[in-house]
């Protein structure tokens, strides 16, 4: 068996049991029922996903799949190629948006290069290259199902290294000029919506390369006529390595029992992808943010995962995730630390009429 047929079929649903004793003891704190919002729901998801009602999160790492994208040459974004290996880079230096905010709070990052068109001389950057890139998806698919499929291991061995050596909360991140264009095609193909619904302006082009964009995904999908019914072959036609290494590190995640944030809009649809491989796999899923790129909202809904936040960011990188970590280890801390009725000495039905408002 392949290690992703044996890590889908190792995918189990949360522990309902750990679920229930979360929401008792939530229930059980001194405040109306339900007035943490949704602080409670991601108390309790957490129980669920690692069957502790107080689990410690003692590693936190943002996994970054790096990957250069065939279809730029359709003018689909502003930047070069040669953008994902400056940044990629970059990646290792302090110096980017996704790193201030990690190291902001105290999360480490994995910087995977999974297809980007260049050589590294970087130790820091994993070596994982598929290929210099993926080959144009408007004129042949993307990459062959091997290949799809390699990406999608390599994410799952991603993440079950990380686990071994005690990682315990993750993050989605990507960089690849073009990825934006990928993604909403893959969101056309899987949930049947028109280019102009799912394609956006990305990191900022203008109306004429907008224009493009959704050309090249019409293309894309007539000349390689994905089967929306079978996720590698659309992520192997229109996708990119980017996405299908994250999709591997979703599964991953739900197969050992570690939750696993969205960033962005790129890294939803490497969720998306996830998912509909096999659906249990949205119960270790956060999302961190609403991206600004406008499709963002079809996606998640898709996932059936509210976001947590709504900053309009569009930067991708796993930028959204080191925030989204904050709001998960706030609201276990605070079922953990807040009293119950009988640590206060009260008697809940003295309290009942405020608890059931
Ligand atoms: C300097 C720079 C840093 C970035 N960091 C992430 N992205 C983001 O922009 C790219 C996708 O946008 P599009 O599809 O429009 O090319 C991805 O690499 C994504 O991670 C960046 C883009 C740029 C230019
Ligand atoms: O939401 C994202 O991930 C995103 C949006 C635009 C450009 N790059 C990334």
């Amino acid at each position: 068996m392949s290690l992703l047929e044996s890590t889908l079929k190792e995918i189990k649903p949360l522990n309902e049991d750990a679920i229930k004793k979360a929401w008792n003891r939530i229930d059980n704190l001194t405040k109306p029922i339900g007035s943490l919002g949704r602080l409670e729901e991601i108390a309790a998801q957490m129980a669920g996903i690692t069957g502790e009602v107080f689990p410690k999160i003692k590693n936190k790492n943002i996994i970054i799949m790096c990957s250069d994208n065939g279809v730029v040459e359709e003018n689909v974004s502003n930047n070069s190629q040669k953008i994902t290996s400056i940044v990629t880079n970059n990646f290792t230096r302090d110096i980017t948006g996704v790193h201030v905010l990690s190291k902001f709070t105290n999360t480490d990052m994995t910087v995977v290069d999974i297809g980007v068109n260049c050589d590294f001389h970087n130790n820091l950057i994993i070596d994982k290259k598929i290929s210099y890139g993926t080959k144009n998806m408007a004129k042949e698919p993307a990459m062959t199902r091997e290949q799809a499929i390699r990406a999608v291991e390599i994410g799952i061995e991603m993440v079950d290294n990380l686990v071994e050596q005690g990682v315990n909360l993750f993050g989605t991140g990507e960089m690849g000029v073009g990825n934006t264009t990928t993604s909403a095609a893959v969101l056309s193909v899987l949930c049947d919506l028109e280019p102009e619904i799912t394609a956006g302006k990305g990191s900022g082009i203008t109306d004429t390369q907008l224009m493009c964009k959704r050309e090249a995904i019409k293309k894309a999908i007539e000349v390689n006529k994905p089967d929306k019914n079978d996720v590698i072959d659309v992520l192997s036609k229109v996708g990119g390595y980017d996405i299908a290494g994250l999709c591997g590190c979703f599964l991953a995640a739900a197969k050992n029992r570690v939750p696993i944030v969205i960033d962005g809009f790129i890294a939803s649809a490497a969720a998306l992808c996830a998912c509909r491989l096999k659906p249990l796999c949205k119960n270790y899923i956060f999302s961190s943010h609403l991206s600004a790129e406008p499709a963002a909202i079809h996606m998640l809904k898709e996932i059936g995962v509210e976001p947590l936040l709504n900053l309009k960011m569009r930067l991708g990188e796993g930028s959204g995730c080191p925030l989204a970590f904050n709001i998960i280890e706030a609201a276990i801390y605070t079922m953990e630390n807040m009293g119950t009725f009988e640590d206060a000495s009260l008697d809940v039905n003295e309290y009942i009429d405020i608890r059931e408002k």
